[in-house]
């Protein structure tokens, strides 16, 4: 070799490793856009496992859409979750998760995007000015970072139509304007749909069957359906459902006063506290149980158990 290549073979590798390590530097103090990481499946299964109560379909669904979509380095679509529940049952929770899996900053993270309807689409008038908004804003942050996380909550209080604008997004397209979306994930959020998860709840634990046997199949086509027709479910006629844009729908069980007792310990280990099982009985004691007469599922979930838990 002659000295003149040996020397810029050696430069520009020194440069390249340069750069790599400036790079790796720099995303030790700035967030990065890792789109391609890998995702730590095990890691996610036991946050689930261990954090979310109550819920082994929507643990078991989420891990394995997550994962699939993950390892699939060429997805044909970006991924859509609806998830769908009574009050309090862990749907924001999840979303935290998931996200905190997929961003270590989590819902903090400037590639994790909330959106609540009645706090960023309040009126009615001005659902074109949010449809632009809202196309805007998801184009800029998928430019950004491909692996963008987008969680609509309060999907049943969002006017019907505001969604149609992200509807070109979600769906097969390789680009649109030079963007491609098909490494995002959305995440809707909604009420729609929980009567009658807690219908079928009702009926297995009528029928003297465990909970734990409740499979999505008892619950997928009842909640797609019950979605659809529902005029409140911010899904309604937005051609996500009919068009198949939607890749899971996922039920939150409402839950049982054995599951609050265990929100209540998961906080007070939260707040550093030793757990004081009579503590524990009283806050659960304290929340309301329905139906009428079995009073069997919590109508507010694990919702108020932290607040209930400050009186003590
Ligand atoms: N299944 C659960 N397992 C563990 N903790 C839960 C669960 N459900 C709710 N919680 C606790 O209750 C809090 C409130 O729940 P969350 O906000 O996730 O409810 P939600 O289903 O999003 O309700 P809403 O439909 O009213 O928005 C959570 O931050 C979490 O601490």
């Amino acid at each position: 070799f002659e000295p003149i290549t040996v020397g810029i073979a050696i430069g520009a590798a020194s440069a390249l490793t340069g750069y790599l390590s400036y790079k790796d530097l720099y995303c030790r103090f700035a967030e990065c856009c890792r789109s391609e990481r890998p995702l730590n499946a095990s890691a996610l299964k036991q946050d689930l496992e261990e954090k979310l109560f109550g819920q082994h379909l929507a643990t078991e669904v989420i891990l394995k859409a997550l994962t699939g979509f993950k390892n699939n380095k060429n997805p044909k679509k970006p991924l859509t979750l609806s998830l769908h529940g009574w009050a309090g049952t862990g749907k924001n929770f999840v979303s935290q998760i998931v996200a905190e899996n997929l961003h270590p900053k989590g819902l903090k993270s400037n590639f994790v995007h909330l959106f609540v309807s009645t706090l960023h689409f309040p009126h009615e008038q001005h659902i074109k000015l949010y449809q632009d908004q809202l196309q805007r804003w998801i184009r800029g942050n998928v430019s950004a970072c491909a692996g963008s996380v987008f969680i609509f909550d309060e999907m049943d209080k969002l006017h019907p139509g505001v969604i149609d604008a992200i509807k070109p997004f979600l769906d097969y397209y390789e680009q649109i304007d030079g963007v491609s979306y098909r490494k995002a994930i959305f995440i809707f959020l909604s009420n729609a749909g929980g009567d009658l998860i807690t219908k079928t709840a009702l009926d297995f634990w009528r029928a003297g069957r465990k909970r734990e046997d409740i499979q999505l199949k008892d619950l997928e086509a009842v909640l797609s359906v019950g979605v659809f027709n529902n005029k409140h479910s911010g899904l309604w006629h937005s051609g996500l459902i009919d068009r198949n844009l939607i890749d899971y729908f996922i039920p939150f069980l409402p839950l049982e006063y054995r599951h609050v007792k265990m929100c209540v310990q998961a906080e007070m280990k939260a707040r550093g506290s030793a757990v004081d099982e009579d503590v524990v009985t009283r806050v659960a004691e304290e929340m309301t149980f329905f139906p009428k007469d079995e009073k069997i599922y919590s109508d507010k979930g694990c919702k108020t158990v932290q607040s209930r838990l400050d009186f003590y």
